[in-house]
């Protein structure tokens, strides 16, 4: 109100220019009046009878009315009577004026007609205008009160207006805390008519909670008043005898001017807190499978502890995993990989508890928070039935698919008393049920514990690795056995920790693998080996025909950016591609999807040499063998172990040697240790060995000077530990 404001103290209302009506027969009489009168604020109006100033007061407002006694017609008296009997006129202050004063009646009779003042003429000027100004003045303040109370009546019809259509509850309150003034919205809202809450103590509408005391000298709607400040709540309840208790936000002020009291103005926030919840949970839902997703599983487990911690309970978090999900993803779809999720979903919320909270952290990972256990063995039982339910086939889109689960369980308080810990753990025992085999649930133990924490500090130090140059390639020959020459090298992976001397690669190769660092890596090493073999090449070290091979890892293998840095480094070092072997597995051509053939296809493209190592150990199917172009297969080392003693052995790598042979691929027996097994390759018709046999992987040095005594001598390598032959083939072995 502050711009456009109408009260009566904000506006002072102008004097106003008051007309007298000088009502005598006699001109010179009301001249001389006048002449007395005027002091250039008054307006004057002359009336030669009683007849004409009627009419002139019933058409103009007229202050003051000094009339004649002694006219002819109609004289003063009837003209005062005629005067008072009129609803317009009747208040009119008048003073009468007459020469002749017979008696005091005479007066009376003025009076009584209403005259407010009786004077004689001659008129003595200074009192006549002493009288005139007072009654003048009487008059502008009536003037100025009337306009005061007509402005005070608009504004008090403007501020109920505006009370009266407030969608906000507006509430007066006394000192005492009494209820003086509701607005329709505040009786609206509380439900209530108005005499059942003025008067009223306001506490008996908001309930009584721990927060919000129902003393009244310690509430807000008292404390704004006595400190004399506007208090804002931004959530709060409020009730009545007829409505529950709903949230609200409201001020409290102190009441303005004399009237000592609260305004308390609320609103309803029912409306504006179910949308938040909705919202809220919208964010907390897995949209797919309506479990809770990530976020809200993090916002229950937080409950959950802290309930936990303040009843001194026990819970357990189990980590589920799909085992074969990724396939079914793959090779049936993205629609079959959700419809199995949401089945699976399905199935865990039939399988738990209603008390138990159920959540998809992303792709095929499942959690359930077990609250109130009795013990640790309540999570096993949970564990296992959640593996029975999973292991049953689904039935999706017309197939049958057959998953299974492997589930990871952490304790609260044993494994942690915190989401990070917990989930940590929880995600280190799965993956210790995972490796165990399949459908099977896993406790987080004080050992997986320990090998959690070294593989932290494992991880952490392999960063410092990569930056700090600690890392090395060694070079293992590899010989084929028709010449005895050295027709390839296999380039192995050191780590040269400074404290904890040379790190084997079977220890960290899996983490770098877990923690998608082998794809930094992976670039480094085939950058290296391609910057070797161009110094090779440049200073003649090598024969033409030596391959250099590469381990590839599943991730390098699915990462994007393989065949292009591939091709980089090949073009950078003008390297022959057909000079460098990528050595596969099994698993990594195991899924002949979309994305396996592009990226072979990409290979073959890049014209580099493909074998798959470890040939046997894995998901062996010969439908991937015939359908991708292979250059060789590296019979794996246990298959070798055994060869001079196991016939079985013997009879798993012929065929692996004649598999090869008849798709036109070279064979690599890896690990090859001794004289009988060698000979046991070589009666077999195995291609090419590797192994301590001849030589354990080298430093450059130390192969360059390897393969210069070899190439010098223009003989085969002689065995690694075997005297030497020098100038002798190896001897053949009679098969
Ligand atoms: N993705 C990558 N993986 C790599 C790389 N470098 C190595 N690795 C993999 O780490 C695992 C262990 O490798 P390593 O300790 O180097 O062992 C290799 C040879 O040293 C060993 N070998 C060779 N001959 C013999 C032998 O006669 N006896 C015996 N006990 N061991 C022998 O075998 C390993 C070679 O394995 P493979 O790759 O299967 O040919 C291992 O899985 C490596 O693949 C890398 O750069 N990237």
């Amino acid at each position: 109100m502050a711009a456009n404001d109408t009260s009566p103290t904000a506006v002072r209302i102008p004097p106003f220019i008051q007309t007298v009506l000088l009502v005598d027969d006699k001109q010179e009489n009301r001249v001389a009046l006048e002449a007395m009168l005027d002091d250039g604020q008054i307006h004057f109006l002359h009336a030669s009878s009683g007849a004409t100033a009627l009419k002139m007061l019933l058409n103009t407002e007229v202050s003051l009315v000094l009339l004649d006694v002694s006219m002819p017609g109609m004289d003063g008296y009837e003209v005062l009577q005629m005067m008072r009997s009129t609803r317009s006129t009747r208040h009119i202050p008048v003073i009468m004026l007459t020469a002749f004063l017979r008696d005091e009646m005479e007066t009376l009779r003025g009076y009584q007609a209403g005259a407010i003042e009786f004077l004689t003429k001659p008129i003595n000027s200074v009192m006549l205008r002493c009288k005139v100004m007072q009654f003048l003045a009487l008059n502008q303040q009536k003037h100025q009160l009337k306009i005061a109370y007509e402005r005070l009546d608009t504004q008090k019809a403007y501020y109920e207006s505006m009370l009266n259509a407030a969608g906000e509850g507006v509430i007066g309150l006394s000192t005492e805390g009494e209820v003086r003034f509701a607005n329709p919205a505040a009786l609206n809202l509380l439900q209530l008519p108005q005499p059942d809450l003025l008067d009223q103590p306001f506490r008996s509408f908001y309930p009584p909670l721990e927060e919000q005391p129902n003393h009244w000298e310690a509430s807000d709607f008292y404390l704004a008043w006595s400190e004399k400040r506007e208090i804002r709540v931004e959530e709060a309840l409020f009730g009545s005898t007829q409505r529950d208790a709903f949230p609200v936000q409201y001020t409290c002020s102190p009441l303005a001017g004399c009237t000592k009291g609260t305004v308390v103005v609320f609103v309803d926030i029912t409306q504006r807190k179910a949308l938040e919840n909705q919202l809220r949970m919208q964010a907390m839902t897995d949209h797919l499978t309506g479990l809770y997703n990530r976020a809200g599983f993090k916002a229950a487990l937080l409950h959950a502890l802290a309930r936990c911690t303040r009843h001194h309970g026990q819970m357990a978090l189990l980590l589920i995993d799909l085992d074969r999900f990724k396939q079914v993803n793959d090779t049936l779809g993205h629609e079959s990989g959700d419809k199995l999720l949401q089945a699976v979903a399905d199935r865990l919320r039939h399988t738990v508890r209603q008390a138990d909270t159920l959540a998809r952290l992303g792709g095929d990972e499942f959690t359930v928070i077990l609250e109130h256990l009795d013990g640790a063995e309540d999570a096993a039982y949970c564990a296992a039935k959640i593996i029975e339910a999973l292991k049953h086939p689904f039935q999706i889109q017309d197939m049958e698919l057959i998953i299974g689960a492997s589930v990871g369980i952490a304790t609260y308080p044993a494994c942690g008393d915190n989401p990070v810990a917990l989930m940590q753990a929880a995600d280190v025992a799965m993956y210790r049920a995972k490796s165990d085999g399949r459908n099977l649930y896993h406790f987080f133990t004080q050992e997986m514990n320990d090998r959690a924490r070294t593989k932290m500090v494992l991880e952490q130090s392999l960063h410092h690795a990569l930056t700090g140059q600690q890392l090395r390639l060694v070079y293992q020959p590899q010989i084929d056995l028709r010449t005895g020459q050295i027709i390839g090298l296999e380039a192995l992976l050191r780590w040269q920790h400074p404290t904890a001397g040379l790190v084997s690669p079977a220890t960290f190769v899996p983490l770098l693998e877990e923690t998608g660092l082998i794809v930094p890596v992976g670039n480094w090493i085939i950058k290296t080996v391609c910057a070797q073999r161009q110094d090779w090449n440049r200073r003649h070290v090598l024969p033409e025909d030596c391959k250099i091979a590469i381990n590839i890892s599943p991730r390098q293998f699915v990462d994007e950016n393989l065949a292009r840095m591939l091709r980089q480094h090949l073009h950078q070092h003008q390297i022959n591609p057909a000079s460098i072997e990528l050595e596969l597995t099994e698993n990594m051509l195991m899924q002949e999807n979309e994305q396996t053939l592009h990226i072979l296809h990409q290979l073959h493209q890049l014209a580099v040499s493909l074998s798959i190592d470890d040939f046997g150990t894995g998901y062996s199917s010969f439908s991937y063998i015939k359908r991708f172009n292979l250059d060789a297969l590296k019979i794996d080392k246990s298959f070798v172990d055994q060869l001079a003693e196991s016939e079985r052995d013997v009879a798993i790598v012929a065929s692996i040697i004649d598999l090869a042979h008849n798709l036109r691929m070279k064979t690599i027996a890896e690990g090859v240790e001794t004289k009988a097994q060698l000979d046991v390759l070589t009666c077999l018709g195995c291609d090419i060995i590797q192994g301590f046999y001849y030589s354990p992987p080298c430093q450059v040095a130390e192969l360059e000077s390897l393969i210069s005594n070899s190439m010098t001598a223009g003989m085969p390598l002689r065995p690694n530990h075997m005297p030497s032959q020098a100038g002798m083939p190896p001897p053949a072995p009679s098969c």
